[in-house]
């Protein structure tokens, strides 16, 4: 009999609705999974209830070290984890950079709460739990079983707030479908990894502010193909002189992130002030890669790093 580990976190999958119409988490993994009775050995492993909105790096640690647990189960084929789905896409691509396994970690949630008459819950979970035991599966690192589709875990998105097929990957390069090697696991949740948003007319505030609160690393969610302005710029180069390092990221949703505009604020000139630019991720990736990345006391050359860990899209040349 197939055997998979139902590691649940909460999110609207386990919420039901009051009377008022709001949503909280309130169904464990057992309520989930009612006694219809499978072919499959199913084991339940509660290990958080919460919105995912919720969620710290501490608990992104929590639900990896949960992973990493029944994955030592050598009669384990495959484990599927319920989140939900407003920070899925950062803790699912935690675990894809330092998953070790060619058993399958399937990462789903809802849209629609438990007790809607018509919730996405359980069919997501079926899908879930099919793409785990899916023999295809095997290999492709951490996956998201979503509104009928499988994403990689590595640069796909929420894109949509409510839509039942609210995930979105990139178009990924076959030859990168996952990491090469995976990261060594250290926890991140004390790294301090914070994201600054750029906009008409931003000033240094937010970065000087984070550098005052303690962050080890900041990622910058650009405009356009990664720019910015000469007072962010100028910020940035104060960052890295302090050793604090700078990721370049944008808030556009596709195309690639190339360092072409020069003129005091462009990506050109970010480069020049010692940032680093993310080649495909945006920012909520950005950032759980740059954590991961400064969590590892032996990490040389983060540039390099950052560059490989952060390129998976097949993506045309760029035209101007
Ligand atoms: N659809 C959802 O799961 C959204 C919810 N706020 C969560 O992320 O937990």
């Amino acid at each position: 009999m197939p055997k998979v580990a139902v590691v649940t976190t909460g999110g609207t999958i386990a919420s039901t609705r009051d009377a008022h119409g709001i949503s909280r988490p309130a169904i464990t993994g057992a309520d989930l999974l009612g006694n219809e009775q499978t072919d499959i050995d199913l084991r339940v492993v509660d290990v958080m209830s919460k919105d995912s909105s919720s969620m710290t790096f501490a608990d992104m640690d929590r639900v990896r070290d949960a992973v990493a647990d029944e994955l030592k189960d050598p009669g384990l084929d495959a484990v599927v984890v319920l989140h939900g789905t407003d920070t899925m896409e950062e803790t699912a691509f935690l675990l894809d950079l330092h998953h070790d396994d060619r058993r399958p970690v399937v990462f789903t949630g809802a849209q629609r709460t438990f007790d809607h008459p018509e919730s996405d819950a359980r069919s997501n979970l079926a899908a879930a739990i099919a793409a785990g035991l899916d023999i295809s599966s095997r290999g492709r690192g951490v996956l998201i079983a979503f509104g009928g589709s499988v994403h990689p875990a590595a640069g796909t998105r929420k894109a949509d707030t409510t839509a039942l097929d609210a995930f979105r990957s990139l178009p990924i390069d076959p030859a990168l479908l996952h990491t090469p090697e995976p990261l060594p696991w250290h926890p991140i949740s004390n790294t301090r990894v914070d994201i600054i948003a750029v906009y008409p007319g931003a000033d240094r505030v937010q970065i000087d502010a984070c550098v005052s609160a303690g962050a080890n690393g900041l990622v910058l969610d650009g405009l356009g193909s990664g720019n910015a302005n000469p007072t962010i710029v100028e910020a940035v180069r104060d960052c890295v002189g302090a050793h604090i390092p700078v990721v370049v990221t944008t808030r556009v949703p596709s195309g690639p992130i190339s360092p072409v505009y020069g003129g005091g604020g462009g990506g050109h000139d970010l480069i020049a002030a010692g940032a680093v630019f993310s080649t495909d991720l945006r920012a909520g990736q950005a950032r759980v890669l740059l954590a991961a990345l400064l969590s590892d006391p032996d990490l040389v050359g983060l540039e390099k790093a950052f560059d490989r860990y952060s390129r998976f899209a097949r993506t045309p040349p760029f035209r101007r």
